[in-house]
């Protein structure tokens, strides 16, 4: 392989350094994600996003753990996220699950925990609790009272930052005015259909880092249509990539870096974990970023649907 690429980093607000560029494992098959955490270190990544929700845990941390041993990184050069799903917000539960997917990863502490989604469901059973009708069985626990859990993870040295994911700016700042520690992060869905431009403002004013989550579209989300709009196939991407002499890829996801925010794409696909980070040795112009902006069409691909009827769906306001 070539030399590995350099991939800078922004201080969180808790003072820690975060990687401005992560690998997405969302999808990513036991069987495959390993290679890809392997490839993804050997070509420069130190941020993995994970989840306990993938599924995919217990492979991902293989990988880390297996280039710590051959000595390509220590465990404190790489910054590994995991997120708390919908069904452990009730906060007898968080700890504990918090500590069964460091023990999924087999490390003995993330890099920062995240609330999934500002929704809980029903507690103790299947990920997805589901009425006769097919509907999502909701819990009515608060997502503040959840926080206070996550805060304790920290406490217990369990994790060294917390943050939240698909939290909208009302939900943020009910959080924000109760807690002790503030969310370092929000990780919401943000790509050139969905550019999250007023989101992106209301965190940076609170210094609230957004991570992109399906930076590049998403186009292997299992609900996929043919004919879909797909961004990587957009002329006018293809065009402002040749002139830079980039792929469609690394123009997007330079769009998102550019616009302050961390994307996270996945990949299995060596040669494209590889592109994905070469993203580092140029810069679009403000036209160039202009054209993008044009993209933006509110293209939510990502709109979790299970949880519309709950009270803390997110996305039934602006932003
Ligand atoms: N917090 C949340 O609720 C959510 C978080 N996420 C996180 O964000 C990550 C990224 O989002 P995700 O939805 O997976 O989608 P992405 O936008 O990252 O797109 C992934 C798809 O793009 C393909 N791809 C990757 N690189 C390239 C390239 N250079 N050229 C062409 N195709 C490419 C991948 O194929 P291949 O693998 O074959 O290369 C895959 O099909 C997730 O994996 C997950 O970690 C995602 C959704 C929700
Ligand atoms: O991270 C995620 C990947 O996609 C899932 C299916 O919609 C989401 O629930 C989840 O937020």
């Amino acid at each position: 392989m070539s030399q590995p690429s350099h991939c800078p980093t922004i201080k969180l607000n808790d003072g820690r350094n975060f990687p401005v560029l992560g690998l997405g494992t969302w999808k990513s098959k036991p069987g495959e994600v390993e290679q890809a955490v392997k490839d993804a270190i050997d070509a420069g990544y130190r941020h993995i996003d994970g989840a306990f929700f993938y599924d995919n845990e217990p492979e991902v941390g293989k990988g880390v753990k297996a280039k710590i041993a051959e000595g390509v990184i220590r465990r404190e050069d790489i910054f590994i996220t995991s997120k708390l799903w919908n069904t452990f917000h009730r906060p007898d539960l968080v700890v504990d699950a918090c500590r069964q997917s460091l023990k999924n990863f087999g490390l003995d502490y993330l890099d920062l925990y995240l609330i999934h989604w500002p929704m809980a469901y029903e507690e103790g059973g299947e990920l997805f609790p589901t009425n006769p009708d097919g509907s999502v069985r909701y819990s009515d626990v608060d997502f503040v009272d959840t926080w206070k859990e996550m805060e304790k993870c920290v406490q217990l040295g369990l994790v060294k930052s917390i943050g939240v994911s698909n939290f909208n700016s009302k939900q943020l700042d009910r959080l924000l005015k109760s807690c002790t520690i503030r969310p370092t992060v929000n990780q919401v869905e943000c790509h050139a259909y969905l550019n999250q431009r007023k989101l992106i403002d209301f965190c940076n004013a609170r210094n609230i880092i957004i991570t992109a989550y399906s930076p590049l579209g998403s186009p292997d989300r299992p609900w996929a249509k043919p004919g879909d709009p797909n961004l990587l196939e957009d002329p006018k991407v293809k065009k402002i990539a040749q002139k830079y002499s980039k792929s469609p890829a690394q123009v997007i996801l330079r769009y998102l870096i550019q616009n302050g925010t961390v994307p996270i794409p996945k990949s299995v696909s060596k040669q494209r974990i590889v592109e994905n980070i070469q993203i580092f040795d140029f810069e679009l112009t403000s036209a160039d970023m202009d054209v993008i902006d044009t993209f933006d069409c509110n293209g939510r691909l990502i709109p979790q649907l299970d949880g519309k009827d709950h009270p803390e769906y997110p996305f039934n306001i602006d932003f």
